[in-house]
């Protein structure tokens, strides 16, 4: 159930940045974190006075007893100092046929100092960027692989340029590249800002993939100076396609995640700023503001998959009734059924309202609903009934939330689906759902609201896949 992810890293005794750093991130996004240790450093918020280097083949073990042991995900790599470091990190992406590596380059300082040797650079280009998915370089760093890549410079004085800079390392050889551009604040026009005390300045973010270029443009925050954006960004990159979110929204909420914890990062030692890693349990599973508009054919696909998941979440509380030991919980199971079931009837009717019979879909699964059945039924039984009541939850929050302040006096192709959302029963649905909880509440442990909250969160993500599923128009559910 759990996703993995490993950092290969030096450690940071001071915990603002390295595998310190990364593991914080990796449980603040739920994810199970492991690590092997490239160096032990001695460092704080001021900075790094002593780095003791484990030999290669020691890195070698660490991996080997990890993944002889644990499955893993996804892999990120940090600061790994020398060539044979580097080629026990490439071999053991061989050897463990690992999928999906997050490479944060750790090659030069923000000035542009080198870091490490050419002969590891030579390395680095030809072995270790043709196995990640993603390398999270700073601008100098970026402005250094080109260099070396292709002999090319280029120089920055818009955010274009930035575009430029990644789309020739694409076209270089790497999958995806995600650009910090750190220390350059960026206009409201997106020209290199000339006055960085300008208040309305952006720090920009360039994603760059085979299919085009990305600018992610957050608040400037002038004040803030951190150690270990870096390690948080490419860590949450790494939590976010370990827990299956694809590369572009994976950059997008990590962005997010560094900038807010950056925002809210605070004054612990002497010299800069700590992070808040723990600020993902602050923040949605999605982007606010998004306005979705459904076509009527749309509209179809979208009630034969939620009537899908209306049966995947009667038959998983079916499961939690066989499974229980009294009555009393038993009685619960049914009572969750027979509102799914007065649901149904009523979605049916709908379903027949927009044309749709359910002869045409009821034997008939999109490929989405069997993953929808999976998460549903692993809830029911691992929390019971209460679990798949707040797994519940999201679909008529989103109705009574949306739809219920919708005017349908005039005509039109939507009114019988948004009365329908107003319909009492519908708001018996969720009032039944809500009181449960509410009367449950008081019993239950921090952990177990904890794991609820995880559930809630998983199942508003497995909404918003239901409705891109809808909107894309590849996939067909008939
Ligand atoms: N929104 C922002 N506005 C202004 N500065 C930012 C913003 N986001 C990040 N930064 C700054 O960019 C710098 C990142 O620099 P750099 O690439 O050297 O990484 P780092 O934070 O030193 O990370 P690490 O210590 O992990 O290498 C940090 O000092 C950070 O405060
Ligand atoms: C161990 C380690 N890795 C990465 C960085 C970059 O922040 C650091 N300061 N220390």
């Amino acid at each position: 159930m759990f996703s993995t992810c490993i950092t290969v890293a030096g450690s940071d005794c001071s915990g603002g940045a390295g595998i310190q750093a990364d593991l914080k991130v990796f449980t603040a996004h739920s994810v199970y974190g492991m690590s092997a240790i490239t160096a032990i450093t001695s460092q704080n918020t001021i900075g790094v006075n002593g780095v003791h280097l484990i030999p290669a083949p020691f890195v070698e073990k660490q991996i080997d007893a990890c993944m002889l042991d644990v499955k893993c995900d996804v892999m990120k790599t940090g600061m790994l100092f020398n060539p044979a470091i580097l080629k026990v990190a490439i071999d053991m992406i061989d050897r463990y046929k690992l999928k999906t590596v997050v490479v944060d380059p750790l090659i030069a300082t923000r000035k542009g100092v080198l870091l490490v040797l050419p002969s590891y650079l030579d390395l680095f280009i030809k072995e270790l960027i043709p196995r990640a998915a993603i390398l999270t370089p700073n601008i100098a760093e970026a402005t250094i692989l080109l260099k070396h890549m292709t002999q090319e410079t280029i120089e920055i004085h818009h955010v274009d340029d930035v575009k430029i800079l990644g789309a020739r390392l694409v076209a270089s050889g790497c999958k995806n590249v995600i650009i910090r551009c750190d220390g350059i604040p960026f206009d409201t026009d997106f020209s290199v800002c000339k006055d960085s005390s300008m208040p309305s300045s952006w720090y920009v973010y360039v994603l760059c993939t085979s299919e085009g270029q990305l600018t992610v443009p957050q608040k400037w925050l002038s004040t803030k100076t951190a150690k270990g954006t870096s390690c948080a960004l490419s860590s949450a990159i790494a939590a976010n396609l370990a827990n299956h979110v694809d590369l572009p929204n994976a950059v997008k909420r990590s962005v997010a995640y560094t900038q807010h914890a950056l925002e809210s990062s605070f004054h612990l030692g002497r010299g800069a700023n700590s992070l808040d890693y723990s600020s993902s349990f602050s923040y949605l599973p999605f982007e606010q503001g998004e306005i979705v508009s459904l076509s009527v054919s749309e509209l179809q696909k979208y009630l034969v998959l939620k009537y899908h998941m209306l049966v995947n979440n009667a038959q998983a509380a079916g499961m939690t009734a066989f499974s229980s030991s009294n009555i009393a919980a038993i009685e619960r199971s049914a009572k969750i059924i027979q509102v799914i079931k007065e649901e149904n009837e009523i979605h049916l009717e709908i379903c027949k309202q927009y044309g749709l019979s359910p002869e045409q879909f009821v034997d008939r699964k999109p490929a989405f609903v069997n993953s929808h059945a999976g998460f549903i039924n692993d809830v029911g039984q691992r929390e019971g009934v209460l679990g798949i009541q707040v797994a519940m939850l999201p679909f008529p929050i989103i109705i009574q939330d949306v739809f219920t302040t919708m005017d349908i006096s005039q005509p039109g192709p939507f009114n019988p689906f948004i009365a329908h959302c107003k319909d009492s029963v519908t708001n018996q649905h969720l009032n039944s759902l809500l009181d449960n909880l509410e009367s449950e509440a008081s019993t239950l442990i921090p952990e177990k609201v904890q794991m609820l909250i995880r559930i809630l969160e998983q199942s508003l993500s497995l909404e918003k896949i239901a409705l891109d599923i809808t909107l894309d128009n590849e996939t067909t559910v008939f």
